[in-house]
């Protein structure tokens, strides 16, 4: 009897061999044949509202400016968001849910637990992960259809232009000035509205730049603020609905622009207090700045200056590190024990805020903040406690949460002999209470 394992003929005459390769030929071309209708299909859903779609988007499609059209308009979209943060958060959770087909998500970051009180959708179990990553996964549970795509990189002048063609709007959600130049130059380049917003201590700030003529945001600032005035969450602070409020209103400028809303917030600036619960809504100029990049011709914008030159800063928050005193002149958190351990005499002065020395300080210090050092009453009161050692001449140390401050507060004492004859030396503590906390106490809180 013939196996069906042999090459050769079985009882009909019909060559195993030969009847496998035509059948695998036949399914083949029928694969293909299949991908190219699903193809189709996919294609031609992109463009109508499945039965789904109007189930579960029927509370907004019924507004008449949303209405079938409008719904398949956000279908259709794409939204590039930059920053998986405070503001980014809440605006790709409303963008996503309402429908918006494409959302790309652009941040280098991964998810801190001192994110946690506003950027929703992290959760504590993602602490560590790429935010990007953990942004797609919530937002894909919400809305299984968006296709969320992730670019895990620093945004710059070199990659901004290939990554802004693929998006029809541009959300600015980050949180430093030189990449709003650079979301704002490329956006100009590339002919995208830009709908930008901020959101720091209790205040936030919203508009929409280069929209139909608009102005855009080097029209405003053609030249940076210093860095020193530009504050960041982490050492300004933030109260968690404030980037809230601004995201959410981003997503609603965003859907506003997809469905060709009359009213989008281009021409102005719309100032958010929440101490106050005021909104303020501010007129802009519509006349674009003469000489600014928004009048000349596409082809002739270049977008790959020096932007963190040109800004005197980073493109990211991250802490950068200072060496302002001589090695002589800093102990470590080491060293700091030793002295501890052997009762030397020292006074400490932690230099941070009240509130964070409230928040946790070493129990051997005491708080005078950096900038009340220049202050004469401060000085005598700081005399007097150095006095109160008696005959002994005591050691002064500074710290403060990273080590730069408390670098400066070291420069500043030095000005004043009435501080400086009364000390054996003064010296501040290299990485601060962050180090100590990483070195010596776990349990001290690391923020
Ligand atoms: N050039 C950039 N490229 C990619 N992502 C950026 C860029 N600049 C800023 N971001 C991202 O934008 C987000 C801004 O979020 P947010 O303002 O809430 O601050 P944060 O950095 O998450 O938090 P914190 O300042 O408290 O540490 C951050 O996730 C940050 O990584
Ligand atoms: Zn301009």
């Amino acid at each position: 009897m013939t196996s069906c394992l042999d090459n050769t003929e079985d009882m009909n005459g019909i060559n195993n061999d030969e009847e496998i390769s035509r059948l695998s030929a036949e399914i083949a071309l029928l694969k293909v044949e299949l991908n190219k209708k699903t193809a189709l299909l996919k294609k031609k859903q992109k463009h109508c509202l499945t039965k789904f779609d109007i189930n579960r988007y029927s509370r907004q499609m019924i507004l008449p400016e949303i209405g079938v059209e409008g719904q398949k308009k956000l279908k259709t979209s794409s939204v590039l968001i930059i920053g998986v943060g405070g503001l980014g958060c809440p605006s790709s959770m409303y963008l996503a849910s309402a429908g918006v087909g494409t959302i790309g998500l652009v941040d280098y970051d991964e998810v801190e637990l001192s994110n946690l009180h506003r950027q929703l959708l992290h959760a504590q179990c993602n602490v560590g992960m790429r935010k990007v990553d953990s942004g797609k996964l919530s937002l894909n549970r919400m809305n299984e259809d968006v296709n969320i795509i992730v670019h895990d990189v620093q945004l710059d002048g070199h990659n901004s232009l290939d990554i802004f063609k693929q998006y029809d709007v541009i959300i600015d959600a980050s949180d430093n000035l030189v990449t709003r130049y650079i979301i704002n130059d490329t956006c100009v380049k590339a002919g995208k509205p830009l709908v930008s917003g901020s959101a720091i201590h209790c205040d936030g700030q919203l508009t929409v730049y280069n929209y139909k003529g608009s102005v855009c945001f080097r029209c405003l600032h053609p030249k940076p603020q210093s860095p020193e005035t530009v504050g960041n969450c982490a050492s300004a602070g933030v109260l968690g609905p404030v980037p809230g409020v601004i995201g959410v209103l981003q997503a609603m400028e965003t859907i506003k622009i997809i469905v060709d809303h009359p009213n989008v917030l281009h021409n102005s600036l719309l100032l958010y207090d929440g101490g106050d619960c005021e909104f303020k809504k501010i007129k802009l100029t519509n006349v674009k700045r003469s000489g600014c990049i928004c009048t000349k011709n596409p082809e002739d914008i270049t977008i790959n200056m020096d932007y963190e030159e040109f800004c005197g800063s980073k493109a990211n928050d991250k802490f950068k590190v200072l060496n302002l005193l001589k090695e002589n002149e800093r102990i470590t958190v080491l060293d700091l024990i030793e002295l501890v351990s052997k009762k030397q005499p020292f006074l400490m002065i932690d230099v941070r805020k009240k509130v964070e020395y409230d928040m946790c300080h070493l129990p051997f210090s005491i708080n005078i903040q950096l900038n009340d050092l220049k202050n004469k009453d401060t000085r005598s009161k700081l005399i007097k406690d150095i006095n109160s050692f008696g005959n002994i001449t005591p050691n002064l140390i500074t710290i403060c949460r990273r080590g730069n401050d408390s670098q400066r507060a070291v420069d500043e004492l030095k000005k004043y002999t009435e501080v400086t004859n009364n000390v054996k030396w003064i010296k501040d503590v290299v990485g601060g209470l962050y180090e100590w906390s990483m070195q010596v106490d776990n349990d001290f809180p690391m923020y």
